[in-house]
């Protein structure tokens, strides 16, 4: 794994940013969320919004509920709702040193870097490359598998 932790001097921390629906926990989400964290020290996370969700079925837990249970989580640090508009927004209030994507995040890392660069801002995008391949891991498979279970 290629490590982005600087060295400590003085107090400077790296922080990193992972992004996420986070609509029914599973540990998928904690083996992304935990893999982020090792990249440097403070982890963030923005959830998303139910507005900015278009790609998939909306979320079945509110956005407020969400970023309650996220927000809980030991490894993170600091989580935060997302924009309503503009994805760029939070980026720049929490000015992360890397941006972690998910292995299956439809964004394009040097895409991703190149907007931000244009907006005057340094930093790094990896994608965490693993996934974990349990049972249940994924809010969507969650989700059938209860509305199997009760329509039978
Ligand atoms: C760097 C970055 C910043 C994001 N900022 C926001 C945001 O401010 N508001 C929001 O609703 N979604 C934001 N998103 C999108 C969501 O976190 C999420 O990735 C997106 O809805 C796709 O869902 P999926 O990851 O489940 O496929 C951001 C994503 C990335 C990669
Ligand atoms: N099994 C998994 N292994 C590793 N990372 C995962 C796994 N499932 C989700 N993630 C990551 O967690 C983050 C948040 O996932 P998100 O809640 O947006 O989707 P999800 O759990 O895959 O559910 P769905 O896409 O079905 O709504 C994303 O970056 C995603 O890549």
């Amino acid at each position: 794994m290629i490590v982005y932790r600087r060295q400590h001097t003085g107090d400077v921390l790296v922080k990193v940013l992972a992004t996420g629906t986070f609509d029914l926990l599973h540990p998928g989400h904690i083996h992304y969320l935990s893999e982020a964290k090792k990249l440097g020290d403070k982890l963030y996370v923005i959830v998303a919004r139910e507005s900015m969700i278009r790609h998939k079925p909306k979320p079945i837990i509110p956005d407020e509920q969400r970023l309650e249970m996220v927000s809980s989580l030991k490894i993170v640090d600091k989580a935060l709702l997302g924009s309503e508009s503009d994805i760029f927004d939070p980026i720049m209030q929490i000015k992360p040193d890397i941006i972690a994507l998910g292995y299956d995040q439809g964004f394009d890392a040097r895409h991703l870097e190149k907007e931000l660069r244009s907006r005057g801002f340094d930093c790094k995008v990896v994608r965490i490359e693993t996934s974990l391949n349990c049972l249940l891991c994924g809010s969507g498979k969650i989700v059938k598998k209860v509305l199997e279970r009760y329509q039978e």
